[in-house]
């Protein structure tokens, strides 16, 4: 079992402080100690190396000043024991090491050197990353900068032992300079850090050991993001009655689609039906009927040139997206204004978004869908600290602010927190697709209308987190286009 890397991972996330807090904890249940678990996770990061060796294979480890370069020592002196060529570099003074980490570096009997000028970096074939774990905050040295700026430009495979050296495992800043790794293999619990954002290009392919304690840590301590993988959601998902029809599925109003912007509005309209919306009826600039219906009869679109002239279909809509292509001019803000009054579900994206953050509003039963440069000027508007790096500060914030369930999307990643909503998770980390927005506003609303709350935000994105994952492994996270998003979630529905 101490040996064991997987990854088939669990669909819950911590913080660094959470696993440094409750691992000794969680030794203890499990019936042994915390100098046992850097011996296995040494062991388990060593298992991977060698498993996936090639022949020939020359091995760098690279040491910090904590337990991290504990792991680091026993994964050398295991390579070395394995007959496999290994050398540490020790960007930190290893006798100031202490403990556990301490004693690894003593019963590591093998070639050492001190700075990476002493050796040429072009001859290994695999650099095993233990300079910081979940111990690391704020910026790496410059010695340390210096190094890995080299070794990133190497193309040889980079193995990070817990976390890749310079990615803050709680909040997924990834410093400048960080450790780019191929494969991160993560000890006890996932962090949350290493899946959203930037840091999960930093992370590579993401491996869990779980030390023998995943499971009693996992039952000691309360996960502070949660995602679906597909499996899951499958097994989870709402059923439609056999005898359901159009009027039973809800009635989604899609508001945007300015001069010279139908694409964004026909986008969501388009994800609203494929969500299984009952009924969905698009309000947009009069330019833009024709464009908007053309190949989707279902849609019911609205040439709409006051403010005024939404009034009907706002009394027959249960569930409003507005924003997708608003546009921000006086039509886009006599639209927004009375909007916003009304009683009904809202979701509200792109230059809804932007209009808010120039009249904030009090308003509850709301998803806010923003890109972090909309969040950062919803939280600039109020003088909060927008910190852009830390993706899960901005959506707690942001929720907090509005009173909303915000989903925040990005490149690579999405993180959502619910609020008014009556969404029964309490928060969760999720990966999207950049560009997809207009989609995702009209699969929420499309998901609202047909009475899903429990599952439309929060559901959504941790489940397009699970597709994102998987499909990282195959094209580098880039996530998924539109249309594979729609077949996904017309599998959703069935
Ligand atoms: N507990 C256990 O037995 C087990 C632990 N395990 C392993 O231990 C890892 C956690 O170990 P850790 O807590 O020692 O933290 P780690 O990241 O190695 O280094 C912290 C050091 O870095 C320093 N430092 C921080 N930021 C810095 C910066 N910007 N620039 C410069 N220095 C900076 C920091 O300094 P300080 O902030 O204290 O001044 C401190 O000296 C964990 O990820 C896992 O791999 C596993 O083996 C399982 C069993
Ligand atoms: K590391």
């Amino acid at each position: 079992m101490a040996n064991e890397y997987s990854d088939n991972l669990p669909q819950v996330a911590y913080t660094s402080q959470q696993v440094q807090q409750y691992e000794g904890q969680a030794a203890k249940l499990s019936g042994t100690n915390l100098t046992t678990l850097m011996r296995r996770a040494g062991h388990a990061a060593f298992s991977y190396v060698n498993d996936t060796m090639s022949s020939h294979e020359k091995v760098l480890v690279i040491t910090g000043k904590g337990n991290n370069a504990g792991d680091g020592f026993i994964v050398a002196q295991l390579c070395r024991e394995a007959g496999i060529a290994v050398t540490v570099l020790t960007l930190f003074e290893p006798k100031r090491l202490a403990g556990d980490a301490q004693q690894a570096y003593r019963q590591y009997h093998g070639k050492l050197v001190s700075t990476y000028s002493e050796i040429d970096l072009s001859q290994f074939t695999t650099v095993v990353d233990a300079v910081f774990g979940t111990g690391f905050r704020g910026e790496l040295p410059e010695h340390v900068r210096t190094c890995f700026d080299c070794i990133n430009n190497l193309p040889i495979r980079k193995v990070a032992l817990d976390v890749p050296s310079g990615v803050n495992a709680t909040t997924g800043e990834v410093a400048p300079s960080a450790l780019m790794a191929s494969t991160t293999v993560t000890f006890i619990a996932l962090k949350q850090g290493l899946l959203s954002g930037t840091a999960k290009r930093f992370v590579g392919n993401l491996l869990l050991a779980g030390l023998g304690v995943d499971k009693a840590f996992n039952s000691q301590v309360t996960a502070t993001s949660n995602f679906l993988n597909h499996e899951t959601l499958m097994a989870t998902r709402p059923q439609r009655a056999l005898d359901s029809y159009k009027n039973s599925h809800g009635h989604v109003l899609v508001i945007g689609g300015n001069h010279g912007m139908a694409g964004a509005v026909r986008l969501a309209a388009e994800a609203a039906l494929r969500a299984g919306a009952g009924l969905v009826s698009v309000a947009t600039h009069p330019d833009n009927t024709a464009a908007v219906l053309y190949g989707r009869y279902e849609l019911m679109v609205h040439a709409v040139a006051t403010a005024e002239a939404l009034l009907p279909l706002l009394n027959k809509a249960s569930v409003v997206v507005l924003g997708p292509g608003l546009g921000q001019d006086l039509w886009a803000q006599s639209l927004f204004r009375r909007v916003i009054q009304t009683k009904l579900p809202l979701v509200l994206d792109a230059d809804g978004l932007n209009l808010l953050a120039k009249e904030p509003v009090a308003r509850s039963n709301w998803v806010l869908t923003p890109h972090l440069g909309e969040a950062r000027r919803l939280l600039n508007n109020v003088n909060a600290k927008v910190d852009e790096a830390d993706r899960f500060a901005v959506v707690s914030n942001i929720s907090k602010q509005y009173q909303a369930t915000t989903v925040l999307k990005g490149p690579g990643s999405l993180v959502a927190q619910q609020q008014s909503i009556n969404i029964n998770r309490s928060g969760c980390a999720a990966m999207a697709s950049a560009g997809m927005g207009d989609v995702l506003s009209g699969i929420i609303g499309g998901l609202l209308a047909q009475g899903m709350e429990a599952f439309a935000a929060t559901n959504l994105a941790v489940y397009i987190h699970g597709l994102a994952a998987e499909q990282a492994a195959d094209d580098g996270a880039k996530g998924m286009l539109a249309g594979d998003l729609f077949e996904h979630i017309r599998g959703i529905l069935g």
